[in-house]
């Protein structure tokens, strides 16, 4: 297993983020964006899908309108990873 997917699991990772929750179902992180308009959220997210093309990890998210939710885990690994934390903070960056 290649150290960048070893497991830290939702509890350790919402330790570092800010405005993320734990999901009850399953070793994941969520959390829901709101923007001014349509055209900032689509914004994000066309930013948020150019990274994460780069870091080969994908959100799995919904958008009504001005809200973006989001939902972070490592298919791979079954669980919360470095690559969650990495990719939730470029997303905290950029909202
Ligand atoms: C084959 C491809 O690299 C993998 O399926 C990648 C793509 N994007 C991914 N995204 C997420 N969130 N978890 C993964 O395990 C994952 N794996």
């Amino acid at each position: 297993m290649k150290a960048q997917l070893k497991l830290i699991g939702a509890p350790s990772a919402l330790l570092l983020l800010e405005g993320w929750s734990a999901v009850e179902s399953r070793d994941a992180i969520h959390k829901t964006y709101i923007f001014k308009n349509f055209s900032e959220a689509f914004g994000f997210m066309m930013r948020v899908a150019m990274q994460a093309e780069k870091l080969d990890h994908h959100p799995e998210w919904t958008n009504v309108y001005n809200r973006v939710s989001v939902t972070l885990t490592t298919h791979d690994a079954k669980g919360v990873t470095e690559r969650d934390i990495a990719l939730a903070s470029f997303m905290d960056l950029l909202a």
